[in-house]
């Protein structure tokens, strides 16, 4: 298995760094619009008309922005989970309380993160989610995601299944980032739909 996952990573490191230069062009001002009308796709989702505990993440840099979103879903009364990364690369969660309960965290040479600064839940606190919201680079028409490379997610996704908890699993992207193909490994799960600026998607595991 390990070595399968080696031998495409390659692919994977080349297309990554596609996406990312294509968004580090970006203003603050793209990001920002693309931040509202993400929320505001997003808030259409059915899924997330009924969930009661969603667990997301706080975009940073270009990523598509997630706070007026985050923000949106509090104001619901929905319970919003953030992940806070542990030093193997796999995720804990802990309650987003607003915005001033964020701490910024840089971890080594990694990207700064905004991370919950409350009680730690422990990694095993995101199969209380009915949706998991997920960073990604790009999606493909099976709903395969390309990640950031650290596997962080991959690793919650496969603690959902053995927990054997069933979330709605969305990707929030931007319209370029919706393309044919990414290459997968066994590891990889597909996502049920990809929100954009322009709409929701669904996929054919959803
Ligand atoms: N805003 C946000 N929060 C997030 C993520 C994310 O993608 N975006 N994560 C998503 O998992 C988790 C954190 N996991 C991370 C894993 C790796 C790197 C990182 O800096 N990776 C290197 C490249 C690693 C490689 O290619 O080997 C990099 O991006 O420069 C950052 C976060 C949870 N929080
Ligand atoms: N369930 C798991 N437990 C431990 N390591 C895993 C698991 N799934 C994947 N990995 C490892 O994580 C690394 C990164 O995987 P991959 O390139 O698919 O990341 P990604 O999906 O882009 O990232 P992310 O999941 O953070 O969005 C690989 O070395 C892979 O072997």
């Amino acid at each position: 298995m390990e070595h399968i996952g080696r031998t495409s990573q390659p692919d994977k490191r080349m297309l990554r760094r596609e996406f990312l230069s294509v968004r580090n062009r970006l203003t603050q001002d793209d990001v920002d619009a693309t931040g509202r009308a993400l929320a505001e796709r997003a808030l259409e989702l059915a899924e997330l008309a009924h969930a009661r505990t969603v667990a997301a993440y706080v975009s940073v840099g270009s990523e598509p922005g997630t706070s007026a979103l985050l923000d949106a879903l509090r104001a619901r009364g929905v319970r919003v989970l953030l992940p806070a990364l542990l030093p193997d690369n796999d995720l804990d969660w802990g309650e987003y309380a607003g915005p001033g309960s964020l701490a910024q965290v840089q971890h080594g040479g990694k990207m700064a993160l905004f991370e919950p600064s409350g009680t730690r839940l422990g990694p095993d606190a995101v199969t209380a989610a009915d949706v998991v919201l997920l960073p990604g680079l790009a999606v493909d028409a099976r709903g395969m995601r390309l990640g950031r490379g650290g596997g962080s997610y991959d690793r919650a996704l496969a603690r959902l299944e053995r927990a054997g908890a069933h979330p709605r699993l969305v990707v929030l992207l931007y319209d370029t980032e919706v393309v044919a193909h990414v290459p997968a490994e066994a590891h990889d799960k597909p996502v049920h739909a990809v929100v954009t600026p322009s709409g929701v998607r669904r996929f054919p595991s959803a």
